[in-house]
């Protein structure tokens, strides 16, 4: 498949006649061929009319036909071959490996989506039948279920160009749900974004669904993506990216006419709590296994373990020596964009400047541009209790130490932590106690707790969940990967004493959809189905 520079506009593709630019293959500096069309808004406006065209036929299709039209973008985002493997590696700077890797778990997504749309639990049907004879007064005939929210938005990430990207998560979980998608591509990565587009563009036409249900916009400033929340055919919004491009987004969807829900997922430090009878029994390989959680992909993973909590003795000198050990050996990685990179380095520089942070270790140094050198650092309980800015991200393979001076002291640091994705606790048997008093705390913070494990590498399955209280996410109740994303993207709409004829097929008295139903407030298997 060519690459056009085109954006995919419903059926069709359109040059945008905003400002054009190239990816940059980080490795080496250079721009890379061809040059993609920045959107404008009058194409912003053709994607959201096309999307809300489709959107009452696309979301009235049935479970089998949404689930073979996500299984057909999984094919055929397959049959692209190599040609996407190269590109996505070339844009991101990402090895080959990783790349493969992404795809595998790109499809895996979009065929658990099919599972879950066949299988209608999301439709969450119910009935209460009418009771004309109950006294005092009687009650009609209330039936429920959850239909799409409407076209969303989505914004992929720079971190992840396959699962986090055009066909990632939050594409899937819409589609999957019934909502067309229209996507602001990450300007890190046009050409893979163009070539998983057209593998969705040709999903939509071979089963023949309506051609708004998915566009893509490019723009390498923030117009378009603005123009698009703002439109009033966007009913929702995903994003994964920065803390300030979140935000931002959240305030354009917040000043709307009619607001809409952003499900952000912008920064998160990932504290790994080391707790003394763990720390006493395997310092060395703890040391050992979280430098590799930590350089992993550069660090580029909003799951990095960006902040570690221990109490201050041999026990967290030993973790600190084999750590420093394994960071002096790893090689400097490329960074996802020279923007990335600069970032990485101004983090870096902050805390390498702070009287009250040391630098324990670096990795070692660069090798070609765009390079990220892992940095350890370590600090105080005081020290971080008393500046905030101890909290911030440094999206790359750099991690902070703080040093406690007592078990109570981690609980003090971990009650003042902002909202994460994740929070993991290192134990031994011995530990039980502290980890009981530690866990409400760990709870209230994240979205995953772990225990003996480390944050990177997160399971698509129906149990995960991707999100946590802000800042990690806009909004704490959901998640951005796994079965449960698809919650973001329905509402619920009751049926009273609607007419049988005129009723869903998911809350009809046959139960033509062979769903688990809760009727009359009982729950009522599907025929054939355990
Ligand atoms: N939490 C994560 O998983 C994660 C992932 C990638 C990057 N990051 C962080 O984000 C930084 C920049 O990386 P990035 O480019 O991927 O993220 P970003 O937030 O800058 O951009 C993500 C997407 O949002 C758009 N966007 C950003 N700000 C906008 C605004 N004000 N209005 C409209 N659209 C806007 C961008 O054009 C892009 O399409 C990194 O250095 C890192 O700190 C976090
Ligand atoms: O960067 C965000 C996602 C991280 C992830 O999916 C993983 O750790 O596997």
């Amino acid at each position: 498949m060519t690459m056009t520079g085109e954006m995919l506009i419903g059926g069709g593709g359109v040059y945008g006649k905003g400002v054009a630019f190239r990816a940059v293959d980080p490795a080496t500096g250079r721009e890379m061929e061809p040059a993609f069309g920045g959107g404008t808004e009058d194409e912003v406006e053709r994607a959201c009319a096309l999307a809300w065209e489709a959107f009452d036929i696309f979301r009235e299709t049935g479970p089998e036909t949404r689930a073979r039209f996500l299984e057909t973008i999984a094919r055929r985002i397959l049959d692209l071959g190599d040609a996407l493997v190269e590109r996505a590696v070339a844009e991101s700077g990402l090895p080959r490996s990783r790349i493969e890797g992404e795809r595998g778990r790109t499809v895996g997504q979009l065929r658990l989506f099919a599972q879950v749309v066949r299988e209608g639990g999301w439709l969450d049907a119910h009935i209460d039948r009418a009771q004309p004879e109950r006294s005092p007064l009687p009650r009609p005939d209330l039936r429920q279920r959850h239909i799409a929210l409407g076209p969303v938005a989505v914004f992929g990430a720079s971190n992840f160009p396959l699962a986090f990207s055009v066909a990632g998560g939050d594409t899937a979980s819409a589609l999957a749900a019934g909502c067309p998608v229209v996507i602001k591509a990450h300007p890190a990565h046009p050409g893979t974004s163009e070539l998983v587009g057209r593998a969705i563009q040709a999903a939509v036409a071979e089963c023949r669904l309506p051609d708004g249900v998915f566009s893509m916009l490019f723009d390498s400033g923030h117009a378009a993506g603005t123009a698009l929340v703002a439109d009033w055919r966007i009913k929702a919004v995903g994003f994964t990216g920065s803390r300030r491009g979140g935000i931002a987004l959240m305030n354009v969807a917040a000043a709307r006419r009619e607001p809409i829900p952003v499900y952000a997922e912008m920064s998160s430090v990932n504290p790994i709590f080391l707790l003394p009878a763990a720390l006493e029994t395997r310092a060395e390989t703890l040391g050992k296994a979280f430098a590799a959680s930590l350089t992993m992909g550069a660090g580029q993973f909003c799951t990095n373990p960006g902040l570690v909590l221990a109490v201050d003795g041999p026990g967290l000198d030993r973790f600190l020596e084999a750590a420093s050990a394994a960071l002096r050996e790893s090689a400097a990685a490329t960074m996802l964009t020279p923007g990335i990179h600069a970032a990485y380095d101004d983090g870096v520089r902050r805390l390498t400047a702070r009287s009250d942070v040391r630098t324990v270790a670096r990795g070692q140094a660069c090798a070609g541009p765009n390079q990220c050198q892992a940095a350890l650092f370590a600090t105080d309980a005081a020290a971080f209790l008393s500046d905030p800015g101890l909290q911030e991200e440094v999206f790359g393979s750099a991690s902070l130490v703080v040093r406690c001076p007592e078990v109570a002291t981690m609980r003090a640091v971990a009650e003042r932590l902002e909202g994460q994705l994740t929070a993991t606790v290192h134990t031994d048997d011995a530990d039980a106690d502290m980890a009981r008093q530690l866990f409400p705390t760990l709870e209230r913070k994240a979205g995953r707790v772990l225990f003996n494990g480390w944050p990177t590498g997160v399971e698509v399955c129906h149990a995960i969940v991707h999100g946590g209280p802000f800042p990690a996410t806009s909004d704490s109740r959901t998640t951005s990967v796994g079965a449960l994303a698809i919650r973001r993207f329905l509402r619920p709409v009751c049926y009273q004493d609607v007419p049988a004829a005129l009723l869903p097929e998911a809350v009809q008295d046959g139960n033509p959809l062979n769903l688990w139903r809760r009727v009359d407030g009982d729950l009522q298997g599907p025929v054939g189905r355990g």
